[in-house]
């Protein structure tokens, strides 16, 4: 890969740092949901998870070890604001100032997430991202960020994965705030997250912060289970709602015309003023990158029944089967394709594919694959974590990456998910990514994979073999 491609690793706050209620810290909606008996997996939960917040520059010396060139990393907003907005809270800036020296004083980049899900709480008893208020306090956080951090980070997402907390949040209700079916809340949740992005943009812009801005969304491309023309339209409506309706508004500064009518018919269309319909189209040109955290393609076809989504945390973890949201597809597993153990495909080649998809659609735009990796149950053989299946997921997409580079697709470096073992959030510490083990029946104790030096070498030869 090219010398300037950088290979990394990821975590979330609310996964790795535990410290839930330390220093300062406020409480954020995940500390609280997550005790609400039966929301989570086995009723596991982030008030220790691997106590990164204490360990972290052991963990960041191990990320060293394997020559890792950046760690993506996210800012846990209540740390540094407990109540949303209001009062900063010193000591969490501290950390997190302490946390990026220790990755450059490593030759580590610093690739910061502002939000990876954990909203102060005190905003979700607000109305969270349904109301407007908590786009001001995002705004006023990010700049914040910027201020404190913007001297030695280069890199920044605004959001992590809206598809992802705003449907779990108000559609099946497996994350906070535990909404099921409110579909304009859904709708007007997006638009509020991208409206929010669009300001943080502009500001990191206006104010001459040197580096780069952009925001991180799913990439789960969509294909037709055959080429029956029923099922082709699943394919474009299922790519319509869960990629263009993300995408569009912020690397084209506008929403899919297809779902805007669709949802206008529905009466389903967010509430958007025309200054947030500005303010989306003049900073489109801004986004630095798009980052895309892709696991598996969908496979589509017309929903043969009157069933639309279900709710619950079951429903939630991405096995295939549940219908859309209006009932129009569903998702399927077929025979001829490969699966992990929580029923994701497996495909590299779809990664590519939908790489070129998305250059057709947006142009040169930079990408980052700012996700990527297989959760699994990880085979431990006299004492050794033998995570053979990870190190072929993972070269098998590294692999496409260097195809689609090779093939002038813009990609500017790639994130495993995860740096290390973490707490998932629907499937607790049973589903685990890391390329280092934690050792929970051992006072969280670390430990390298077979993974860990496989990945040591691609980075050491910047995958030349692959
Ligand atoms: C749902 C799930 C999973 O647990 O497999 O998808 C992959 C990965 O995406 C990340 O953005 C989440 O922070 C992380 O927890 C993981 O979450």
């Amino acid at each position: 890969m090219p010398n300037n491609f950088l290979f990394g690793a990821a975590s979330a706050s609310y996964q790795v740092e535990g410290a839930w209620n330390e220093d300062g810290k406020g409480l954020s909606n995940w500390d609280v949901f997550s005790k609400i008996p039966g929301k989570t997996f086995e009723d596991t939960n982030g008030d220790v998870a691997v106590d990164h917040y204490h360990r972290y520059k052991e963990d960041i010396a191990l990320m060293a070890e394997m020559g890792l060139e950046s760690y993506r990393f996210s800012i846990s907003w209540p740390r540094v604001f407990p109540n949303g907005t209001g009062e900063v809270n010193e000591k969490g800036l501290e950390f997190y100032n302490n946390l990026i020296d220790e990755c450059l004083k490593h030759n580590i980049v610093p690739f910061v997430t502002l939000y990876h899900w954990d909203l102060p709480q005190a905003l979700e008893e607000k109305g969270g991202w349904k109301n407007p208020e908590t786009v001001d306090a995002f705004v006023r956080f990010a700049d914040t960020c910027f201020q404190s951090f913007g001297d030695r980070v280069r890199h920044w997402i605004t959001f992590n994965e809206a598809v992802i907390f705003c449907s779990l949040g108000y559609l099946t209700g497996a994350h906070p705030p535990g909404i099921e079916g409110d579909v304009k809340g859904y709708f007007q949740t997006t638009h509020h997250v991208f409206v929010a992005h669009a300001r943080a943009v502009e500001l990191f812009k206006q104010n001459g912060y040197v580096g780069e801005i952009g925001i991180t969304h799913v990439f789960n491309p969509a294909f037709s289970i055959d080429d029956a023309e029923e099922n082709k339209f699943a394919e474009m409506h299922a790519n319509a709602y869960s990629t263009h309706w993300f995408y569009d508004p912020i690397l084209k500064g506008e929403y899919p015309a297809y779902v805007v009518k669709g949802l206008e018919e529905q009466g389903l269309l967010p509430d958007m003023t025309d200054e947030e319909l500005d303010l989306l189209k003049r900073t489109a040109s801004m986004n630095d990158f798009i980052g895309l955290n892709y696991y598996s393609p969908q496979r589509v076809m017309k929903n043969d029944s009157a069933l639309v989504m279900a709710g619950g945390r079951e429903n939630s973890t991405g096995r295939p089967g549940n219908p859309s949201f209006d009932g129009v597809y569903k998702t399927v597993m077929m025979d001829d394709k490969v699966y992990t153990k929580w029923a994701w495909e497996i495909s590299p080649e779809a990664f590519l594919d939908g790489m070129h998809m998305l250059k057709d659609r947006y142009g040169d735009v930079k990408i980052y694959i700012t996700e990527n990796g297989l959760g699994d149950v990880d085979p431990i053989v006299d004492g050794e974590i033998v995570d053979d299946a990870r190190i072929e997921y993972i070269e098998g997409h590294i692999r496409a990456v260097k195809h689609a580079v090779e093939q002038g697709v813009n990609v500017a470096g790639y994130y495993a998910w995860s740096a290390i073992d973490l707490l998932s959030w629907l499937n607790g510490y049973k589903k685990q990514y890391g390329f280092i083990y934690v050792d929970h029946a051992n006072g969280l104790a670390r430990k390298k994979k077979k993974s860990f030096y496989w990945y040591k070498d691609i980075i050491a030869t910047r995958a030349e073999n692959l």
